[in-house]
């Protein structure tokens, strides 16, 4: 693939809590049309560095760089007319709207409506309208979204939610999406349906970053996948060089301590391609043990 213009650039984000470190010194690049992967154990910090990047929450020192602009500490809404969407590990839509009226809520960004216009009905008003409700159209075909329109979002199924969450996002036409944990929750099928629309989204010419725990998609989808671990950036690289990092592997199979672990470290490691043999060998020994 040729050269790709840098769009993203997050330097040494820190973020506390009180005591709690959440984020302690992350760096990363995305560039144009990259699909990279922020990955880690629970509470590693992942959701704090999105929340960081998109405005939710004030960054304690760092910087966020789009597209040259420095953005730290913009409020979420011109953070996303500068160029970042997102969507949410907790989904974030209106119960009570329809599937429509929650996609069309995503453009109201661009949608060039004033106060008059929409007051009295104007052709513009109108003419407008009918754009977005056929921009809304549009960008659920993209999404694969098959469900009835018209009916309000809580009346859906998880996985559909999650689609039209993916589309309202999109209708946005920003450079750059993050996707917080898109696959949580989702079917076989669905993951497969998802995997998908991340290179479909890429190919529209998006950039995508995704936070996600199934490491089969993970590997599968990313270009680049960025680890942190208790909010330290641990590993920054190819899936395979991330597959096969010491650091990674501890971080997250070295924690088999009880049975029930034990086993979800198995199944990670399988969805990691590793065998358990494998990871015991690249297990550290605990300290003061030996
Ligand atoms: N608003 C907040 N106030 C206090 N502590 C917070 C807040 N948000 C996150 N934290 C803490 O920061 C740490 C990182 O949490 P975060 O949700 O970013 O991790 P994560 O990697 O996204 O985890 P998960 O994979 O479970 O979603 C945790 O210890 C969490 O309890």
């Amino acid at each position: 693939m040729t050269e790709r213009n840098v769009l993203l650039e997050v330097k040494d984000l820190k973020i506390q809590f009180g005591g709690v470190k959440a984020v302690d010194g992350l760096s990363f690049t995305v560039h144009e049309q990259e699909i990279v992967s922020v990955i880690g154990p629970n509470g590693a910090g992942k959701t704090s560095a999105f929340n960081c990047i998109s405005g939710f929450y004030k960054p304690t020192s760092g910087n966020i760089i789009l597209q040259g602009t420095d953005i730290t500490g913009w409020r979420t809404a011109n953070i996303a007319k500068a160029g970042i969407a997102r969507t949410f590990q907790n989904l974030r839509l209106f119960p009570d709207l329809t599937v429509l009226d929650n996609v069309r809520a995503g453009m109201h960004l661009y949608g060039g409506q004033n106060f008059l216009d929409a007051i009295l009905h104007t052709p513009r008003f109108k003419r407008n309208e009918r754009f977005l409700t056929d921009e809304a159209h549009r960008w659920l075909d993209f999404v694969g979204y098959e469900g009835p329109r018209g009916v309000s979002v809580s009346n859906l199924a998880y996985g559909q939610q999650r689609l039209v969450e993916i589309a309202r996002a999109l209708a946005r036409k920003t450079p750059l999406i993050l996707l917080d944990e898109p696959g949580a929750g989702l079917n076989h099928g669905e993951k497969a349906q998802l995997l998908d629309l991340v290179r479909r989204i890429q190919a529209l010419g998006m950039a995508v970053v995704l936070i996600e725990h199934d490491m089969g998609l993970v590997m599968e989808v990313s270009e680049r996948i960025v680890v942190l671990n208790f909010g330290k950036e641990i590993a920054d690289g190819l899936p395979a060089d991330i597959k096969a990092n010491p650091a990674v592997i501890e971080a997250y199979l070295g924690r088999d301590d009880d049975e029930e672990e034990a086993a979800q470290i198995a199944a990670d490691a399988t969805q990691f391609g590793i065998g358990t043999s494998a990871i015991r060998t690249q297990k550290p020994r605990k300290e003061g043990k030996e």
